[in-house]
Formats: C-alpha cells, sequence, structure tokens
C-alpha cells in the first residue's frame, strides 16, 4: 500500500473541515465521535478501526500490526496514514461534509505529515481524563469489546506510549491556537455539550 502513490486530489479539492480527536486510551473519543456524527453528519474514520479492520482483512502486514497493537505500541506512520488516505478518498467520493479522524495524530509527526501532504485541520479536540478514570472506563470495556489490547498489562503500556509520544501533539497543537480541551471525566452528555460549543465555533470561522 505504502509504495504505491495515492492520489490526493479529490480529497483537496473537496476542502470539507478536519477535525484531529485525541485523548487517552478510553478517554471517549470514539463515543464522543458517535455523537457527532449523528449531530453534524461528520465522516467518522478511527485510526484504530481502520487498522482493526486491515488485520481482520488477512493482508500480509495484518500479524505485523497485531503484534504492535498487543505490544500498546503505534504502528509505523505510513501505514496509518495510508489506510486514512484511502478511507478518506472513499468518503470524499460519496460526498463528505468533512472528517473525525479519531485517534490521530498519536505523534507530533503524524500530524504535521497529515496537514502537509492533505490539508490542515481545523482543530484538535483533546478529551482529557486522568488514568485512573481511563483504567476503569477501558477494563469496563473489556468485558464485551473483544479487543485484544483491552487487558491490564497492554493498557499500561498504551498509558506508556500516550504519555510520551501522544501528550506532546497535545502541547503541539495548543501552541498553534488549534486546540480545544475538554474536561471529559463527567457524562457522556455534558461532554457531549462542550463537544459542541467548539465544534460550532469552529465551522462557523
Ligand atoms: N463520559 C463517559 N463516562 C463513562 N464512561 C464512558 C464515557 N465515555 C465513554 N465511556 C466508556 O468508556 C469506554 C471507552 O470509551 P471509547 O469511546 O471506546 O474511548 P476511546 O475511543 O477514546 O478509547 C467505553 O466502554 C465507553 O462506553
Ligand atoms: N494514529 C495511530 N498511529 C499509530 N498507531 C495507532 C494509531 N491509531 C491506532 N493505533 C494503534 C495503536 C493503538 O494502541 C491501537 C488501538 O487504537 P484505538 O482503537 O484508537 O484505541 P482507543 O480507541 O482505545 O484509544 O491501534
Ligand atoms: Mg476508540
Amino acid at each position: 500500500m505504502s509504495d504505491k502513490k495515492i492520489d490526493l486530489t479529490p480529497l483537496k479539492k473537496a476542502g470539507v473541515p478536519i477535525f484531529f480527536i485525541v485523548g487517552g486510551p478510553g478517554s471517549g473519543k470514539g463515543t464522543q465521535c458517535e455523537k457527532i456524527v449523528a449531530k453534524y453528519g461528520l465522516s467518522h474514520l478511527s485510526s484504530g478501526d481502520l487498522l482493526r479492520a486491515e488485520v481482520k482483512s488477512g493482508s500480509s502486514r495484518g500479524a505485523e500490526l497485531t503484534k504492535i497493537m498487543e505490544a500498546g505500541q503505534l504502528v509505523p506512520l505510513t501505514v496509518v496514514l495510508d489506510l486514512i488516505k484511502e478511507a478518506m478518498l472513499k468518503e470524499v467520493a460519496k460526498g463528505s461534509k468533512g472528517f473525525l479522524i479519531d485517534g490521530y495524530p498519536r505523534e507530533v509527526a503524524q500530524g504535521d505529515q497529515f496537514e502537509a501532504e492533505i490539508m490542515p485541520a481545523k482543530l484538535a479536540v483533546y478529551f482529557e481524563v486522568s488514568e485512573d478514570t481511563l483504567v476503569k472506563r477501558l477494563l469496563k470495556r473489556a468485558e464485551t469489546s473483544g479487543r485484544a489490547d483491552d487487558n491490564m498489562d497492554t493498557i499500561k503500556k498504551r498509558l506508556k506510549t500516550f504519555n510520551e509520544a501522544t501528550a506532546p501533539v497535545v502541547a503541539h497543537y495548543e501552541k498553534k491556537g488549534k486546540l480545544a480541551r475538554i474536561k471529559a471525566e463527567g457524562t457522556v452528555d455534558e461532554i457531549f455539550a462542550e463537544v459542541v460549543k467548539h465544534l460550532d465555533k469552529a465551522i462557523k470561522a
């Protein structure tokens, strides 16, 4: 996939708004994205979902990706970015009104490369949640998710990756004046009310 050049012309021409959705594992990114989709009709692309679909497809790189994800580490930048580009192009062909890029960027370089190659994001929405809450939510999610990475051992490694690689992403967009920091310990609806304030403002701007 990464050896073939992807033609991004239709995506650039569409010029639709792009929102990055950032937060620790279990911070509620997927939950809030569902609500955003229902209200704003944006296209929701989760990098983790795209990677899990790639694993399921039985492609040659699937086994390697599983190993990385079970170790709580980040998969190589080009793998994720190519999957996102392909998925965005499909959505644009269907007339997408804009994008929620969920779980991306997880390191500063991912955001920089995305914005250089595709288009600048309007805003990075960051869900701020304490580690205690993250762990509690993930262990609860583990009861039904069937996800190989929802176990205590991998959760610890994912938190370490978040603190080391993703926390700088938050600072990066804050410095650019493109960060919406949302305290995300409350109920799903309380958090969504905050999300709506930020999105309404960003979409109008
Ligand atoms: N505000 C909230 N309060 C309590 N539990 C939540 C809240 N938001 C999400 N959850 C639950 O926490 C878990 C992680 O949420 P999810 O949306 O999958 O997070 P992420 O995509 O950031 O990992 C899920 O089981 C979800 O139902
Ligand atoms: N942008 C990205 N870059 C590198 N690896 C990624 C990635 N997005 C997801 N992954 C890999 C590593 C993550 O631990 C794993 C699961 O991601 P996820 O589904 O977004 O988790 P969560 O929703 O719990 O935050 O997939
Ligand atoms: Mg998620």
